[in-house]
Parts: C-alpha cells; sequence; structure tokens
C-alpha cells in the first residue's frame, strides 16, 4: 500500500476537543448547555448504535442530549407533534431524526417539520437551497466530515477534478455543492452512469457514496488520487462479517495518493460534524459568534 491514509478518527477526536471549549464557553455566557435533541423511530439495530453513540458523544462534549425513542407504529401526527414541541422547546438547539424511518412513515414531510434553525442534520429543503445558493446555513453531517478531510488533506481544493458518485440527499448532493463551493470540476455519478471507470479515471477527488460494497475498483483510481469512502457494507468473507467501503480499498490505496479506511475514516467525521453543527445552531440562536472550530 502506499496511500496515506486519512485518520477519520484522530481528525474527529481534535475537532471535539475544540467543540468542547466551545460549548464550555457557551455554557458560561447563556447558563446552559446546547441542547441536541435525537429522534429514533423502531428498532432498527444500526440506528440504534448511532443514536447512542450521538448522545454519548453530545455529553462527552459538554452538551445536553434529548433522547426520544418512539415505538415502529408511531404515527405520522405524533412524530410531527413531537417536531413541533422540540421547534418550541427553547432549551433544544438542534434536532435530528435518525434515518431511515419506518414504514409508511413520511421521511421528507417530518424533515420539512423541523425549525430550520435547528435543522444540525441540513436536510431540511432551506438549508438545501441556502448550500446550492452559497448562504450561510447548516450542511449535512456526513458530506461536512468528508469536506473537512479533504481540505485537511489537500489544502487548497480549486481547480480540481472531482466525481461524486452518489446522489443521495443525504450525501451525494450536498457533497457536489461543497466542491463546486470550494472551486472543484465536479462530475455527479450514480449507479446508472456509462462510462463510470473513465468518468472516476479522471479525477483527482473521488467520493464513492454510492452504497454498493467495493463497486468502485482500485484500477479505476487515477494515479495520485484522494480517495474518500463513505461507504458502510456488511459482507460475508471466509465465514467472518467485514464492514467494506463503496471502494476496493487494498487496490485503490496501491494507486491514490491519500484514502480514508472503512471503518475509521468518514463514519467519525459524521457523528463529529453533528456536534459541530449543534454548537453552531445554538450560538446562532443565541445571536452569540460562531467559534473558529477549523484546525
Ligand atoms: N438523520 C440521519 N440519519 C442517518 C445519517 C445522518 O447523517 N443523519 N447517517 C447514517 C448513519 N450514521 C449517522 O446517523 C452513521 C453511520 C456510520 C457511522 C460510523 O461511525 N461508522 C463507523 C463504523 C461503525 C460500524 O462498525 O458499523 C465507521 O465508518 O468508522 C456513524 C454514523 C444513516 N442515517
Amino acid at each position: 500500500m502506499t496511500a496515506h491514509l486519512i485518520d477519520g478518527k484522530a481528525f474527529a477526536a481534535g475537532l471535539g476537543d475544540r467543540i468542547a471549549a466551545g460549548a464550555s464557553d457557551f455554557a458560561a455566557r447563556t447558563g446552559r448547555a446546547p441542547g441536541l435533541a435525537v429522534v429514533l423511530v423502531g428498532t432498527d439495530p444500526a440506528s440504534e448504535i448511532y443514536v447512542r453513540s450521538k448522545g454519548r458523544m453530545a455529553r462527552k462534549l459538554g452538551m445536553e442530549s434529548f433522547e426520544h425513542r418512539l415505538p415502529a407504529d408511531t404515527t405520522q401526527e405524533e412524530l410531527l407533534a413531537l417536531v413541533a414541541g422540540l421547534n418550541a422547546d427553547a432549551a433544544v438547539d438542534g434536532i435530528l431524526v435518525q434515518l431511515p424511518l419506518p414504514s409508511p412513515l413520511d421521511s421528507r414531510a417530518v424533515i420539512e417539520a423541523i425549525d430550520p434553525g435547528k435543522d444540525v442534520d441540513g436536510l431540511h429543503p432551506l438549508s438545501a437551497g441556502h448550500l446550492v445558493a452559497g448562504l450561510p446555513g447548516l450542511v449535512s453531517c456526513t458530506p461536512l466530515g468528508c469536506l473537512m478531510l479533504l481540505r485537511e488533506t489537500l489544502g487548497s481544493l480549486a481547480g480540481l477534478d472531482a466525481i461524486v458518485i452518489g446522489r443521495s440527499i443525504l450525501v451525494g448532493k450536498p457533497m457536489a455543492q461543497l466542491l463546486l463551493a470550494e472551486n472543484c470540476t465536479v462530475t455527479m455519478a450514480h449507479s446508472r452512469s456509462r462510462d463510470l471507470p473513465e468518468k472516476v479515471a479522471r479525477a483527482d477527488i473521488v467520493v464513492a457514496a454510492v452504497g454498493q460494497a467495493e463497486m468502485i475498483r482500485g484500477e479505476w483510481i487515477k494515479p495520485g488520487a484522494t480517495v474518500i469512502d463513505v461507504g458502510t457494507s456488511r459482507v460475508l468473507r471466509d465465514g467472518r462479517t467485514l464492514l467494506v467501503g463503496d471502494v476496493d480499498f487494498a487496490a485503490a490505496a496501491e494507486r491514490a495518493r491519500a484514502i480514508t479506511p472503512v471503518p475509521g475514516g468518514v463514519g467519525p467525521m459524521t457523528i463529529m460534524s453533528l456536534m459541530h453543527n449543534t454548537l453552531v445552531a445554538a450560538c446562532r440562536r443565541r445571536g452569540l459568534p460562531v467559534p473558529d472550530l477549523d484546525g
């Protein structure tokens, strides 16, 4: 392997220290800690783990964590009523509804019900619109984390060719907008794109968020490219369950200049970006300056 490993866990830990200092300063000024409300509907095991991690991290960094666990048969009306209550709660600065929601709940309508000022997941249409328009707003956690890792690894991204593979509202679409704002030339691709190997081979930056285990082959990667792997799929290999990304890591690491591992790359940044957004939302809501959280 020749690529530099982009250590998301270590970067997230450093960012966490700065967020904790910001949260402590916020508490000293306002008499209360920044508050994060996380809503989990149902008992999806992975979502349970993520929600627990979010609550634990919020408390570790000196924030108030409000966890709301609802049964899988919660109605749309009950969920919307909870969101309305959180919107009105002065102690809550950020609201996150863990996705995916159990069927038949309508996640779009729930996201649209969140006060955009508390939309720490950056998924409200107003947050997405602000990103496209280049206005300040809250940015979806995983793409924000990817961008921080890219800046840390490459410095300026201006003029670089980037490809984002995947077009979800959670990752692909906001990621492409963030890269455009950094003056990259961005190609948006997806599972049905034609000639994907050729498109990937032209990119200085590859962000793989397509949700298919090891779909991006190592030989597609341009020598010297930087690879950010958002995927997390569990696969059975030699009788063992392994967590793998959307990129064939071993082969890609022979060609790339830098690459994120799975686990330990983008994942830890998703949770830390949520903490970042909660502090930012808290400061904005109280009219306080947002601390400089860059390293
Ligand atoms: N409302 C939201 N729902 C979901 C989001 C989100 O950003 N907002 N993202 C994902 C899940 N997610 C956080 O919610 C998340 C996924 C993965 C990780 C992580 O740290 N992964 C580890 C591996 C963990 C493992 O062993 O399974 C890693 O990559 O190192 C954190 C958060 C979907 N839902």
